[in-house]
């Protein structure tokens, strides 16, 4: 399931589920069981089981875990936070059902269990932990223990990935029910919970139908629709031709990369644009790609249109001079799809209005590939605040554009608010050039007619995918090649 709920969203879906017939008291059973599930499954030798609870419906679902794992023959001990006379609702139902060993969180013992099951707080909570809490939790992560936590490790905000006020349990597994939420995918998030185990509880297909995603994992089935194959009628033009902007003669590397990935990533045609001794030096390196003067055939406008250029790449190595500047105003004005990275945002410093201004003279899409460095340099002192989705999404809107936020959980979000958050990127691309083959991606995808969204969404899960391809090692240069064998699995 690849949509992401917002704990907002969740807790209005748990409503609407009363609504609907299912109450609250089975959600919270079938929650528990779940996460009994989960602890048994990962830690199939666990005798001695702590199990913190918490005052809300997370230590509901600690209390329905503990007397499940009891049945099954297994040691627990539930260290509850606060007076079970103050739980309400189902939560004090299922403390309530709970006979078993029960003391004062401050009482736990974390020396003495093969396993702590984190049922402090989850997606209610709403200011950083302090007090009783916020001491258990650093004690929890002392101890050495394996954690299994309950929808989210206590602390971790499962809307933005943040660690409120920096303190959150380190789980090794999260057990998490319905929906993954933002938080399980952004980082630190990802890491702090660990692989994520996701559980249906009966929720009511009517209740969910309501929610509105918070954004969704970036998944094939999110944009595969929306990425052609080759027609069987199909030739070079029809496929779609790039343009590659190049800047000057010894920083040619990067457009080139850019180049090569968007023939790799199934355009019919791709020339790189630039002047005549960086073309000598690209002529040095590559075949089948075109290489064009902007002063030939009448100048890069003319290329664009007589060429029929679907999707024009510019900013991997192009310079900060009015040659890229120009280009870019051309690209749009031909109406171009049109991938904008890098150089580009250094144009256009603290005014991402000028820029936006730019890209709003052309019909064309338009994906901005920005990392955090670039970003902050594009948006100056207005930046947009938040988490990274929060920032990607409220840049979109501003630009008029897809923003691709790049890093470990890269972020596509859409004008119209729609969102991608991608978790398979491995550490391996954090090497100078892959920003250049995500470009060349993207604008590979673009001028095969891909909406730019789903361009982009694709862009960056292929990148990901290839980097896996290839492993340790990698490369920028080696990532085009690894394409074919991603593109030949979808
Ligand atoms: N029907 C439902 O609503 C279901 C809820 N489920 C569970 O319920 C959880 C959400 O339950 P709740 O909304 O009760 O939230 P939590 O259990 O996360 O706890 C929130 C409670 O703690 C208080 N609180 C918030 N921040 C605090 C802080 N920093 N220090 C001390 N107290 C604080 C709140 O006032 C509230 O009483 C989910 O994460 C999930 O585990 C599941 O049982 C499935 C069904
Ligand atoms: N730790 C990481 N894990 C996974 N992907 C990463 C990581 N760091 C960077 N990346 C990805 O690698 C690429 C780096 O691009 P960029 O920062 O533009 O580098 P360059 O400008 O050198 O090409 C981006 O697609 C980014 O999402
Ligand atoms: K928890």
């Amino acid at each position: 399931m690849i949509e992401l709920l917002s704990p907002q969203g969740m807790g209005e879906v748990d409503r609407a589920s009363a609504a609907a017939g299912v109450s609250g008291a089975t959600l919270m059973d079938n929650a528990g069981r779940a996460v009994a599930a989960s602890a048994q499954r990962r830690w199939p030798d666990a005798r001695r089981v702590l199990v913190l609870a918490g005052p809300g419906n997370n230590g509901g679902d600690g209390f329905v875990a503990a007397r499940i794992l009891a049945e099954r023959g297994i040691e627990i001990v539930v260290a509850a936070l606060g007076d079970r006379s103050a739980l309400r609702g189902d939560a004090a139902a299922a403390a309530s059902a709970w006979t078993g060993e029960t003391r004062d969180l401050a009482q736990a013992d974390y020396a003495w269990p093969d396993l702590i099951v984190d049922a402090l707080f989850g997606a209610g909570l709403s200011r950083p932990l302090d007090g009783a809490a916020a001491e258990a939790v650093g004690r929890v992560n002392a101890s050495g223990r394996p954690v299994l936590a309950v929808d989210v490790p206590s602390g971790l905000d499962g809307a933005t990935g943040e660690a409120l006020g920096g303190l959150a349990v380190q789980a090794a597994a999260t057990a998490t029910f319905v929906r993954l939420k933002p938080g399980h995918v952004l980082l630190p998030g990802r890491s702090i919970c660990g692989p994520v185990d996701l559980a249906d509880i009966g929720t009511p297909a009517a209740a969910l139908a309501a929610a509105k995603p918070a954004a969704w994992l970036n998944r094939p089935e999110l944009w595969a629709d929306a990425v052609p194959t080759p027609a069987i009628d199909a030739h070079k033009y029809t496929r779609g031709h790039v343009a590659v902007w190049s800047g000057p003669a010894l920083r040619t590397g990067a457009a080139r990369l850019a180049a090569v990935a968007a023939f790799r990533a199934g355009a019919g045609a791709v020339t790189i644009v630039g002047e005549r001794d960086a073309l000598q030096v690209h002529a040095a390196h590559v075949t089948a790609i075109m290489l064009r003067e902007p002063g030939e055939d009448g100048g890069w406008a003319d290329i664009l249109k007589e060429r029929r250029v679907a999707a024009v790449a510019i900013g991997p190595g192009a310079g900060v001079g009015d040659g890229a500047r120009l280009a870019l105003a051309q690209a749009r004005a031909a109406g171009c799809a049109t991938v904008i990275d890098a150089d580009v945002f250094s144009m256009f410093p603290g005014d991402p209005e000028g820029l936006a201004k730019l890209i709003a003279t052309g019909q064309g899409g338009a994906a901005l590939t920005p990392h955090d460095g670039e970003f902050a340099r594009l948006f100056g002192s207005a930046a947009p605040a938040g988490s990274r989705l929060e920032r990607a999404t409220a840049a979109a809107a501003r630009l008029g554009a897809v923003i691709v936020l790049k890093g470990p959980d890269t972020v596509v979000a859409a004008p119209d608010g729609r969102a991608a958050i991608a978790d398979n990127a491995p550490p391996d691309l954090a090497t100078a050039g892959a920003g250049d083959v995500l470009a060349g991606i993207c604008a590979g995808l673009m001028a095969q007619r891909a909406p730019a969204f789903e361009a982009a969404a694709a862009a960056v899960w292929l990148h990901g995918e290839a980097a896996k391809v290839v492993g340790r090692g990698l490369i920028a240069d080696d990532l085009p090649a690894a394409l074919p064998a991603v593109l030949q699995r979808l």
